[in-house]
């Protein structure tokens, strides 16, 4: 299908390098240089155009307020954002808006063909027929693995290619960003596919049951040997053995892992022979491998042998483009799971939501805020009144009595949220705050950041007046984050919670006083 995509961005370079990528994959691009050109344009041509891909920053009229025209146009064109590197309030903002997706500059033309294709609902398709096929099976392939951002298609393509021989990957990452599932892609892309893909958890063993279980026991072979038991290199002979969390395997355990990667041969506990195996040795962990090296716990001839080809898998903050594509992938993959009679949307606020969360148990986490969600929704779509947890923890939102979640900003398709930002004389500080509430409590002319020691009377400030000054300072800086404010104040959090009443501080708008 020849999609019609316009292109409204200010910058000529932008434009062109959009047309071309746009023109690769076959469709055809219309270009208006500002938002109120486009706006004309789409007035007369509305029912042509099947996809709006938007600049965000441009003069005139910005990237929401096209999007708040377009709204009162009356059409659903899909519209993907982009927007610079570090812009996640300013996202946040336009998926609130209504944007389908959003594209980090520069943005390569795969990614561009990828938003587009899911836009024109193509990709959702072949998403939810892929969602339902996988399900939760053990079996796992490159392409069910859900990403848009250009660091995953890195990890994806290192991980294709070591799918082409038996080299031993180490895969690194926190917890839930989906080291399991590359590992077991690599093994379904390569020649070992449908044969043992057997995963040990070092971190979850007993030490003194570890060899046992990785090599096996004869029977008898100490007191309450009473069977023999074959160990997981056995099991996994001719396939894959995925060691999680390898930085927790004793020091022991490890001289009879290396000798075993060293020489294919395993010593099965009590027995009298060694055991040839022909293993595909994939290892994960959440730890640094090199600093556990350096601190004695890791053996250093080990660690060269396992991480030959390390590949490191970067924790979802890091990557928010994905969120949107996974939101909906989940939402789709887990309705089907739970048999809804139809398929479950994501409202716009709850996916800008859920994109301004920095999910720290990663996909993981993700995919059980959804499953809840999906498990109690009773509509057709999932709102933020569905992520209750979530909208708790992410600054700017509240949740009243019924449990009903409002947000501290300005409603969905109302004016802009892109204000311009006021010049400034600590451009640091001007990065870090959203400027209106930072503005308040500080005049123009001193460092926003420094507390003073003495009042505008002259005389040096009570402590508690520095106390409420610092604590209104790391909130905002946290942006809210009650453990983090409370620990790097050096405090427990039942005491900063005693202090913001002391002080009438509303932690969510911290510079201002509690009506
Ligand atoms: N890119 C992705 N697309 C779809 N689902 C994903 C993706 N990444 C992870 N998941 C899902 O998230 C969950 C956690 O992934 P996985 O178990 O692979 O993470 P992990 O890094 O191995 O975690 P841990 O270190 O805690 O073992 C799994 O259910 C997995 O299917």
């Amino acid at each position: 299908m020849v999609a019609q995509i316009l292109v409204v961005d200010d910058d000529p370079v932008q434009r062109r390098l959009l047309k071309h990528a746009i023109e690769q994959h076959g469709h055809e691009p219309h270009l208006a240089e500002n938002g109120r050109v486009g706006l004309e344009y789409l007035k007369d041509v509305v029912d042509r155009i099947d996809v709006v891909v938007l600049d965000l920053m441009m003069p005139e009229m910005n990237g929401l307020e096209f999007m708040a025209a377009l709204a009162d146009l009356g059409t659903d064109i899909p519209v993907i954002v982009q927007t610079g590197q570090g812009g996640i309030e300013t996202v946040v903002e336009a998926m609130r808006a209504g944007a389908f997706d959003f594209v980090v500059k520069p943005v390569s033309p795969e990614r561009l063909g990828s938003a587009i294709g899911n836009a024109l609902k193509l990709d959702q398709k072949e998403a939810r027929a892929k969602a339902g096929r996988r399900s939760r099976s053990s079996h796992v392939r490159f392409s069910d693995i859900v990403s848009a951002s250009p660091a995953m298609d890195r990890v994806i393509d290192l991980a294709r290619r070591a799918a082409h021989s038996d080299i031993p990957v180490v895969l690194e990452g926190e917890s839930g960003v989906g080291k399991e599932m590359v590992a077991k892609a690599i093994q379904a892309a390569s020649d070992r596919s449908g044969k043992p893909f057997i995963t040990v958890n070092c971190g979850a063993i007993p030490a003194n049951l570890v060899e046992s279980i990785l090599f096996g026991h004869e029977k008898g072979a100490f007191t309450g040997a009473t069977e023999r038991h074959v160990g997981k290199f056995a099991e996994a002979d001719g396939g894959t053995l995925f060691l999680d969390e390898i930085g927790d395997l004793p020091l022991d355990t490890q001289v009879k892992l290396l000798r075993a990667v060293q020489s294919g041969e395993i010593e099965t506990v009590g027995a009298r022979q060694t055991q040839k195996v022909d293993v595909r040795l994939i290892s994960a962990t959440n730890k640094d491998l090199i600093e556990e090296v350096k601190a004695g716990r890791f053996r250093e001839d080990l660690y060269y042998r396992l991480n030959v080809y390390p590949i490191a898998i970067p924790s979802l903050r890091k990557r928010k483009e994905d969120i949107p594509v996974l939101v909906r992938a989940l939402a789709e993959r887990l309705a089907h799971e739970q048999k809804l009679p139809q398929p479950l949307g994501v409202s716009p606020r709850a996916l800008a939501l859920l994109t301004a969360y920095d999910w720290p148990g990663n996909i993981r986490q993700l995919e059980n805020a959804m499953f809840r969600a999906v498990v109690l929704a009773q509509g057709h779509e999932l709102d933020v009144e569905d992520f209750p947890q979530i909208a708790a923890q992410v600054p700017g939102y509240s949740i009243n009595a019924e449990g009903a979640i409002s947000w501290g900003g300005p409603a969905r398709h109302q004016a802009p949220m892109l204000v311009e930002k006021p010049p400034r004389v600590f451009p640091d500080f001007a990065e870090r705050y959203d400027t209106q509430e930072a503005a308040v409590p500080v005049s123009a002319d001193k460092t926003p950041d420094i507390i003073p020691s003495l009042g505008d009377d002259g005389d040096v400030r009570t402590l508690a007046e520095v106390e409420e000054q610092l604590i209104r300072f790391a909130l905002k800086f946290y942006h809210g984050q009650m453990s983090q404010v409370a620990r790097k104040l050096g405090i427990g959090r039942s005491t900063l919670y005693r202090k913001l009443k002391d002080y009438d501080i509303d932690p969510d708008h911290p510079f201002r006083d509690v009506a």
